[in-house]
């Protein structure tokens, strides 16, 4: 791939929760950002090594250059877009920690002086509310919309079948809360040659999390969570697999709302889902870790 002068050059990388993000603001919709450059750039031997890409622009602008076909559901034109990608290059409508790091991210770079705002994704306008920024951290909230509960289907993980509940939080999972799974046993399950699914259930493919039975503590039910990404493999935390999950472990106590704290490998984030799950809310961490150049020819 050739970066020529006309294109951005200039990446950011950033995690929520460790599921890591390569950011890049590209506000003319000049960068090519097909499957195997994106792959590229992901790539952890070859590239600069991320689970995704998160390209900034304003949504009217990558409407006017083709990205996408119109501005979507409560999105104006002016409204900041995050355009994600996975790792293996594809789009996905939506990514819950990457909401948070673009959020960040824009803050930051002087995008927006404002700590609320209208992010625009495929998946609809998401508002995020930073608590507190810093050019490092922040502490970042998300209205994730309606979480969708769908048909009971199964995953085989290492040869073992999993029950789960399909959610939709504007991309697809398959939840799966496993009775009387403990935390170590979660930890130990072999992730590494992935999940088949039912693909007549989820043509489109689908996101699959493992997790522990609900604690209850009162205010809050406690649980841990692993998760398969579509498009990426395992990664260390997934913002709407928390959605997902938080819904199928509400559904696994006969609720439809309520609130969760929930544990991945990567750290631990809060879910709020509300008015019979027609809103949700995500609140966890993002970190600015560097930034730099793209050289010509480096990649490919
Ligand atoms: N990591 C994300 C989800 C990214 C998209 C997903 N892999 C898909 O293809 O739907 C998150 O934090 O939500």
């Amino acid at each position: 791939m050739t970066i020529a002068p006309a294109q951005p050059r200039n990446f950011w990388k950033g995690h929520g929760t460790q599921n890591d993000f390569i950011i890049i603001n590209d506000p003319g919709v000049v960068l090519p950002l097909d499957s195997g450059t994106v792959g590229a750039l992901c790539d952890r031997q070859r590239g600069i090594g991320a689970d995704g890409l998160l390209r900034v622009a304003r949504a009217g602008s990558l409407v006017d250059a083709g990205v996408l076909t119109g501005l979507g559901e409560g999105i104006a034109a002016d409204d900041l877009f995050m355009d994600y990608r996975n790792g293996d290059g594809s789009i996905a409508e939506m990514c819950g920690n990457g909401v948070r790091v673009f959020a960040h991210f824009c803050r930051v770079s002087g995008l927006t002086d404002a700590d609320e705002f209208v992010v625009g994704s495929r998946a609809g306008a998401r508002r995020v509310h930073l608590h507190s920024v810093t050019q490092t951290d922040a502490d970042v909230s998300v209205a994730m919309g309606p979480v969708r509960r769908g048909v009971t289907s199964s995953a085989m993980i290492a040869g073992h079948a999993y029950l789960g509940l399909a959610v939709d939080v504007g991309n697809p999972h398959l939840a799966c809360v496993v009775p009387g799974l403990t935390h170590s046993e979660l930890a130990a399950v072999d992730f590494t040659a992935g999940a088949a699914f039912d693909t007549a259930v989820f043509p489109d493919g689908v996101n699959v999390e493992l997790v522990t039975e609900p604690l209850d503590v009162g205010d809050s039910l406690l649980a841990s969570m692993r998760v398969i990404e579509r498009g990426v493999g395992e990664t260390r935390s997934c913002g709407t697999g928390l959605v997902a999950a938080g819904s199928a472990l509400l559904a696994s106590v006969q609720r439809d709302e309520g609130m969760l704290r929930i544990s991945v490998p990567g750290g631990r984030v809060e879910v709020a889902i509300t008015d019979g799950g027609r809103s949700s809310t995500l609140r966890g961490p993002s970190r600015l870790v560097a930034r730099g150049e793209l050289f010509d020819g480096a990649l490919g």
